[in-house]
């Protein structure tokens, strides 16, 4: 069977990208395998326990991990995105009714409408999803299953940061419910804590020989500008697409995550890192339009979770020592210093944050 030149092409560039070096193919990204974890309610504790000391070691070195056998079937996932694709065909005048309530963070943001980077356009789209509240979703009309897929995903990974918030509790020498109970209103809709879940697509861009990074009006795009998250922790599932770039703990270099299948990422958020006098410190992260032709004539999807403490949470002091290293220079000093001032009120934070971030 003979393969045409352009097919060739494509291969050539597919394996390519699939021989990229990467964190995950050198082996530097801890996996933690959550298997016997038990759920939320009824955690297996010598494994959480086993799983907390994992988890901190892996935030404490690198900033990130990745989690397997946490449970959430992949095709759960699949048919997130695939709702996402439908939603983001709209027609912008119905797409339109659901745009982001700045009150609430809840619903869509157009590419363009949020930016980390304020040099670039950032090209993708986003659907904050803050409660789970049919009303508040697209009508079964304009994307049938959006809401039926949403919820017991959103459900499946407020459970999952649950879980990590216990595990985390043992390792800082806290009982499993102390972080809970400081992470009581996750998407319970009253406005009590900033917990979202998000769905991402970033689509296709033009080939490199038509505009490197400009798109017609001249203005350079990238997918998602470099920002560390600012709640708790992020947990990160994604599709094979990759593009995701993180500056591990200590490094001022951007490093590919790469791809493990199945995986859920989890990441620190300048909360935890303030919380913590930063042991764990918040981990530096970006999205880049990838190169050669095929893959950017492809769209990445991704499902991220903000799991923020409540808004008047009192968050008890760490028995933990301080950083024996100095930290990396994640944030501006201006932000810490201000951060530290205000730990006790997580909300005065996130406020901030959503006014540098969205346009
Ligand atoms: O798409 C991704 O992998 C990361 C998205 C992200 O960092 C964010 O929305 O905060
Ligand atoms: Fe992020």
């Amino acid at each position: 069977m003979s393969v045409s030149e352009s097919e060739h092409n494509q291969l050539t560039t597919t394996m390519a990208a699939q021989q990229e070096e990467t964190l995950l193919s050198r082996c530097e990204i801890p996996i933690i395998d959550l298997a016997h974890i038990g759920t939320d309610v009824c955690p297996m504790k010598s494994v959480v326990r086993r799983i907390g000391q994992q988890l901190f070691s892996a935030l404490s070195t690198k900033g990130l991990a990745m989690l397997v056998n946490h449970g959430i079937a992949e095709e759960k996932l699949k048919a997130m995105y695939s709702d996402l694709d439908n939603f983001c065909a709209l027609p912008e005048g119905c797409q339109a009714q659901y745009l982001r309530k700045p009150d609430s963070n809840h619903g869509y943001l157009r590419p363009g409408m949020e930016q980390f980077d304020t040099t670039k356009k950032e090209l993708r789209h986003c659907y904050n999803i803050t409660t789970l509240s049919p009303a508040a979703m697209p009508a079964q009309e304009e994307v049938p299953e959006f809401t039926q897929h949403a919820f017991p995903l959103a459900h499946d990974l407020t459970n999952l940061s649950k879980v990590l918030l216990q595990a985390l509790a043992y390792a800082f020498g806290l009982t499993p419910a102390t972080l809970l109970a400081c992470h009581s209103g996750m998407l319970q809709g009253d406005g009590s804590n900033p917990s979202a879940m998000r769905l991402l697509y970033y689509p296709p861009v033009p080939p490199e020989d038509v505009g490197p990074c400009c798109q017609g009006d001249g203005v350079p795009y990238t997918r998602c500008g470099a920002h560390a998250d600012s709640g708790t922790f992020t947990l990160l599932a994604q599709d094979s697409e990759g593009g995701l770039e993180v500056k591990l703990n200590g490094s001022d270099k951007w490093q590919a995550v790469g791809h493990l299948p199945g995986a859920i990422l989890v990441q620190t958020g300048q909360l935890l890192a303030a919380w913590t006098t930063n042991l764990l410190p918040a981990l530096m992260h970006r999205v880049v339009v990838p190169s050669g032709t095929y893959a950017r004539a492809r769209g990445r999807h991704c499902v991220a979770f903000f799991c923020h403490p409540d808004k008047d949470a009192a968050l008890p002091t760490l028995p933990l020592r301080a950083a024996p290293i100095p930290a990396p220079p994640t944030f501006t000093p201006h932000t810490h210093l201000t951060f530290h001032h205000r730990l006790l009120n997580a909300a005065h934070h996130i406020q901030k944050r959503f006014r540098e971030t969205y346009a």
